[in-house]
């Protein structure tokens, strides 16, 4: 059995980049916003359902982000229908992962791992942390989303301080050779304790 790592944290705080981190120490990744990415795409699980709630959502045979930021904005409820629709093929996605995946440890990059109760499926969670306005400063610096759709989306997640506590890992992501240094002790814990077992 492998070790399952659940690595979260809010928006922007650098979860992506530190996952390739933990790649390259060997690590298979599953990352749930790519999950989200495929099956938004032409075939992709959620192009059907999405079609049936949000018809006017449905660009080229896809589900168009944009068109769903649109629909956002302007309703917010509308987030908590296309959640019931995509977070279930999200966990048969991660499933279908954890039943084929071959490394010693596997992570799992989920942005509301605690928000979804998915927690309770992990051996251990890390979260990555930066201060609130470093955090603003590196989402507004990627030019994707306006000040008030980053604030709708912060205020639907867990405050970071509520999931640093519940990490049994915290990452300081505040410079990149800071943050592969937590990496690379946290593998190596994690290998110790499965040497152990
Ligand atoms: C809202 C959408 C259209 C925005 O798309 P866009 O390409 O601009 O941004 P992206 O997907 O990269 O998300 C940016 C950040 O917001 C976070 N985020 C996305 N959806 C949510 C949500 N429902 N609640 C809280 N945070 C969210 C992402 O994880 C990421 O950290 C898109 O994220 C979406 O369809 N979300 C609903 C599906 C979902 O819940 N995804 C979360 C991962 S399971
Ligand atoms: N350890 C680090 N040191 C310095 N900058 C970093 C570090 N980690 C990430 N960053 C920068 O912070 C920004 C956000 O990082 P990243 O895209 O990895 O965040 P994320 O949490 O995956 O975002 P999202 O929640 O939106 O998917 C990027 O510009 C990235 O280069």
């Amino acid at each position: 059995m492998s070790f399952a790592l659940g690595l979260t944290g809010s928006i922007g705080m650098g979860k992506s980049t530190t996952a390739q981190m933990f790649v390259d120490e060997g690590c298979a990744l599953w990352d749930a916003d790519a999950a989200v990415h495929r099956l938004y795409s032409m075939g992709g699980a959620a192009v059907e359902p999405m079609r049936a709630a949000f018809p006017e959502a449905i660009i080229d045979g896809a589900v168009n982000r944009d068109a769903l930021k649109g629909i956002i904005e302007r309703n917010p409820d509308a987030l908590k229908t296309i959640e019931a629709i995509v977070h279930p093929l999200v966990a048969m996605d991660r499933a279908a992962f954890r039943r084929q995946a071959a490394a010693d440890i596997l992570v799992f990059d989920i942005p509301l791992l605690f928000e979804t109760g998915g927690d309770a499926a992990m051996d251990a969670v890390a979260c990555v942390s930066i201060p609130a306005d470093e955090q603003k400063r590196r989402v507004m610096a990627r030019g994707t989303m306006t000040e008030a759709q980053f604030e709708q989306i912060r205020a639907k997640q867990m405050p970071n301080d509520e999931k640093c506590a519940r990490a049994d890992y915290v990452i300081v992501t505040d410079t990149l050779d800071h943050a592969r240094a937590q990496v690379q002790d946290i593998v190596r814990q994690i290998r110790a304790e499965i040497a152990d077992a």
